[in-house]
């Protein structure tokens, strides 16, 4: 893949509050979707779950057919080709098994189609000190295999959500071609007012990619919060937009020629050494 081709365009992150009910959650997302073309942008990323999130995890199992049969997949394809943008649904969960889902991201081309899609690798399960409790695993079918879409501008990494703090994984995105990477997600407030300016720009800057962390934002079923801030990043780890804590679209200029340069100033993705793993600590009254 080469490095750089269509110089610049105009990338937008839209920031929802989805809720527990598909049709309302695919409409919401198509506004925002049309909004952010209105204002120019040629490459659309909406938040993690964006068709979806429901709490109860029945519930949740039952409102989520295959992906062969999901309402999101015709709407969001043909929005794509109407607008003629490239869109990645930062995900929509899919059924994968009898009862397990797929947090799967899709790109669709301006054609409609769909030119990749990618699974969560990393599952979310923690224990907060607030006591907040995500058991993503118990649900979630994790995916095995990094995905990086071709598109007119470079290769796009794609990641989700708690993919952000496994560094290795957009550096295996970087490194194999990709110039831009998603991180659409739905924070959490506490480990988001922590962590999430510092993850992203982190990521940004290592891999010399442009970032497009598209987010959930609000209140959303059974009290359940999310943290917001879209963020656009450039490879210097500029950030580019800052989409606060409202529902709406973030657009920034994306020249993709930054790559480039941050690149050629800091090599660092190019300066791997290989080294043998510690065997353990090494004991306190030294050796
Ligand atoms: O819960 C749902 O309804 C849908 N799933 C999510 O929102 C996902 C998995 S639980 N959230 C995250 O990965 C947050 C990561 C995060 O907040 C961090 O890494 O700090």
């Amino acid at each position: 893949m080469t490095e750089q081709k269509a110089a610049s365009f105009i990338a937008a992150c839209v920031q929802m509050n989805s809720g527990r009910d598909v049709a309302p959650n695919i409409a919401a997302a198509g506004d925002l979707i049309r909004a952010a073309h209105a204002k120019g942008a040629q490459l659309v990323v909406t938040p993690e779950n964006t068709t979806l999130i429901e709490p109860d995890k029945k519930a949740s199992l039952a409102k989520t057919p295959y992906e062969a049969e999901h309402p999101g997949l015709a709407a969001f394809g043909d929005l794509a080709r109407d607008l003629g943008i490239w869109l990645v649904i930062g995900s929509m969960p899919v059924r994968a098994e009898e009862t397990r889902i797929a947090n799967r991201q899709f790109v669709f081309d301006p054609a409609g189609r769909i030119a990749a899609r990618y699974d969560k690798i990393h599952m979310f399960d923690v224990d907060l000190a607030t006591g907040e409790s995500h058991r993503e695993s118990a649900q979630v079918r994790p995916g095995h295999e990094a995905v990086i879409a071709a598109t007119p501008w470079g290769g796009l990494g794609l990641t989700i959500c708690y993919d952000v703090r496994f560094a290795y994984l957009h550096r295996a995105l970087a490194q194999a071609g990709a110039i831009m990477l998603t991180g659409p997600a739905a924070f959490t407030v506490p480990t988001g007012e922590a962590h999430w300016h510092v993850l992203l720009r982190a990521r940004a800057i290592e891999t010399g990619c442009f970032m497009f962390a598209a987010a959930q934002v609000g209140t959303h079923a059974e009290g359940r919060a999310t943290y917001g801030h879209s963020l656009i990043i450039d490879p210097w780890g500029k950030v580019l937009a800052d989409a606060g804590t409202g529902i709406g679209v973030v657009t920034a200029e994306i020249d993709t020629s930054l790559v480039k340069k941050a690149r050629h100033a800091v090599p660092a993705l190019t300066h791997d050494r290989s080294f043998t793993r510690p065997a353990a600590p090494l004991s306190a009254a030294g050796e």
